[in-house]
């Protein structure tokens, strides 16, 4: 359970100019750029493991990272709907490079391409 005080929508700081806001932003894209990078390198893990290009796109695991996400940004004071656009956005971004990393990791060894 999230309470009232440790929820992260308590952690926005009041801001005066936007100056003020964009430092904040920027500050908060540190954070996430990084973990970002991280859950993309999931989709080459994937890519991987998965046996064929149509088990790239999963719509039963779509659902339910939306149906988490959204729950898990509600219990954070945030808005649903917004974390839903995000997430569905991030997932097809996701979803494209991991086809790409799908036919790249089966891509047939060319001379000079050995790595
Ligand atoms: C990583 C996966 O592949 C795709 C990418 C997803 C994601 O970005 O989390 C979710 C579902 C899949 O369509 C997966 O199946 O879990």
């Amino acid at each position: 359970m999230t309470s009232s005080e440790t929820k992260a929508i308590a952690r926005v700081k009041d801001c005066t100019t936007m100056q003020d806001v964009r430092r904040e932003v920027n500050a908060l894209d540190d954070v996430l750029v990084p973990l970002l990078v991280e859950r993309v390198g999931y989709m080459t893990q994937a890519a991987r493991i998965k046996q064929g290009a149509e088990q790239v796109r999963d719509e039963a695991r779509i659902q339910a990272i939306v149906d988490r996400v959204r729950e898990r940004a509600a219990a954070e004071g945030g808005d649903a709907d917004v974390m839903e656009a995000i997430y569905r956005s991030l997932m097809e971004a996701c979803i494209a490079y991991e086809h790409r990393e799908f036919a790249r990791l089966r891509e047939p060894a060319t001379a000079g391409s050995a790595a």
